[in-house]
């Protein structure tokens, strides 16, 4: 009998289904691996905005992790909200339980709203970073990390470099909001900086663009391939997601991204 890979998300639920763990599962689904989940926050949000938050209890993150990695042959894991600094690091002191670990360091929605309490830049960095094979912050969340504004291609290299100190196998900048003829990322990986590139998708509908990446990522590793394969292979995914989302419209905002035909 054949056991399928696990991977499994440590993130927010987003009630609209555009991002958080219902985009996750859907990546996961969508590359053929069993999706476990450990849910960290409840948001009441839409396509237009964040309209409450309530954090689990930090305890009961632990009880889920448990009964998750008790019993499942995890093989790869993607974080996306976490919410609180406790969280961040309960998370980090499971990370030797954690394989394949694809960190996407949420802060602010789509909509601009912030998703997080207390000094978790400190508590990624310090805590979480340095068990990561994966980093993905998207310039935003770059710039907070960093204590510094990054809004160009040069300083998002700078900006992997940097991060990469932490002890992260891999950093990805994201420039899903630097707008061009190309979607430009820029990747640190063993100590060589480059840019992974896509053409630009003109769509307003990008909510999930970020959770979606780093799943399909963390799905990719747990089918064994490489961190570049992964990159590559999430890149295009993401790429192709965002060609159907562009020819959909779901709520009034910021649409949620779709996934490939
Ligand atoms: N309009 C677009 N066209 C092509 N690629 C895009 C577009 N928007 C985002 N991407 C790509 O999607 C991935 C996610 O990047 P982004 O910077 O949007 O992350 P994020 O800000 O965390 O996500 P979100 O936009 O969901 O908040 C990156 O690979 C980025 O280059
Ligand atoms: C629960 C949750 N997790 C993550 C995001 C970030 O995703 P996006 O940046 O696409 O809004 C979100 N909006 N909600």
């Amino acid at each position: 009998m054949r056991e399928p890979q696990v991977a499994l998300t440590i993130a927010g639920s987003d009630s609209g289904g555009g991002a958080g763990i219902q985009a996750d599962l859907r990546a996961f689904t969508m590359h053929g691996v069993f999706g476990a989940s450990v849910v960290t926050a409840l948001t009441a949000q839409n396509t237009v905005g964040v309209h409450g938050v309530a954090a689990t209890a930090t305890e009961f993150v632990a009880a889920q992790l448990d009964a998750v990695l008790n019993d499942l042959p995890v093989v790869a894991v993607k974080t996306g909200m976490l919410a609180t600094p406790s969280t961040v690091e309960l998370v980090a002191a499971y990370a030797p339980r954690l394989p394949g670990l694809v960190v996407d360091p949420v802060l602010v929605a789509t909509s601009g709203d912030p998703l997080f309490t207390g000094d978790v830049a400190t508590a990624y960095r310090e805590k979480l970073f340095p068990h990561a094979t994966v980093v993905t912050p998207n310039l935003h969340e770059a710039g907070v990390l960093l204590d510094r504004k990054v809004s160009t291609v040069d300083d998002m290299r700078a900006a992997a470099e940097d991060l990469a100190a932490t002890g992260a196998r891999c950093v990805v900048v994201k420039g899903g909001h630097l707008p061009g003829t190309d979607a430009v990322d820029v990747v640190w990986l063993d100590g060589v900086v480059s840019e992974l590139t896509a053409p630009w998708v003109n769509t307003r509908n990008t909510h999930g663009t970020g959770c979606t990446f780093a799943s399909a990522t963390a799905a990719l590793l747990a089918k064994g391939a490489s961190v570049r394969e992964a990159l590559t292979g999430a890149k295009t995914y993401v790429n192709e997601s965002l060609r159907r989302s562009a020819a959909w419209r779901l709520g009034a905002g910021s649409g949620p991204v779709g996934w490939p035909d």
